[in-house]
């Protein structure tokens, strides 16, 4: 087993701040009920995840959970669990440099989620030409394939899908949809991450509204 350690003063501070970034993405509706979750890796190992089926606009520092960023599992289990979802937040971490990640069920990302057919494998959206494209750090900013994963009932499936693509996709787009279920991206950070998020909402607004999209059967159009 790696060994983790723990810095109680960058908890306190990055606890803070994830609930800051849960409480702005919920009043912007990406967080219905309880959906979403964040977190950020932090020094020795580990990662600050957020709870658990937590209200996403009620978040305190206190609604976080420790774990060991590669592997998702609690460091010491209390009273809170880990996000559903905090596999696919490790299998980020492990497979890229990512230091925080946000998943939310913004509409248009999860609207274009919705319309990929439901096929049992990975498949992918592909965007061209849109200049919101220069927002998502890559190589070459004129296009991206975003890998769009089923939505497995058993979350770890999900992440272990996610986990087996991205060391395969060097240049892929720091991002990933879940079919009828989401949108998550990562970045550097926090700030980072929610600014690729915004850019790739919008993004998903502009092909609903232009028709670009894959078409409600799963068809690319
Ligand atoms: C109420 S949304 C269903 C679970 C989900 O998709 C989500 O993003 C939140 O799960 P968590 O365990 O992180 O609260
Ligand atoms: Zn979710």
């Amino acid at each position: 087993m790696t060994h983790t350690s723990v810095d109680d003063g960058e908890c306190v501070r990055v606890g803070r701040e994830i609930a800051v970034f849960s409480r702005a993405l919920y009043e912007r509706g990406w967080m219905p009920g309880t959906a979403g979750n964040l977190s950020v890796r932090l020094s020795g190992g580990v990662a600050l995840v957020t709870a658990s089926g937590r209200d996403k606009g009620d978040m305190t520092a206190q609604d976080t959970v420790l774990v060991r960023a590669d592997t998702g599992e609690e460091v010491a289990p209390g009273r809170l669990r880990a996000s559903a979802e905090t596999t696919i937040h490790s299998a980020i971490y492990r497979t890229t440099d990512a230091g925080a990640v946000i998943h939310v069920h913004s509409p248009y990302a999860t609207a274009v989620a919705c319309r990929t057919g439901r096929p049992a494998r990975l498949t992918s959206l592909r965007i061209e030409r849109l200049e919101l494209l220069k927002g998502l750090g890559l190589a070459d900013p004129t296009r991206a394939e975003v890998p769009v994963f089923p939505n497995w009932p058993e979350v770890p499936r999900i992440a272990a899908d996610v986990a087996a693509h991205l060391p395969a996709t060097p240049h892929a787009p720091p991002a990933l949809l879940i079919t009828d279920h989401g949108i998550t991206t990562w970045g550097h950070d926090l700030a980072q991450a929610r600014n690729r998020l915004e850019c790739l909402e919008s993004i998903c607004q502009l092909l609903l509204l232009t028709g670009a999209g894959p078409s409600p059967e799963g068809k690319e159009s």
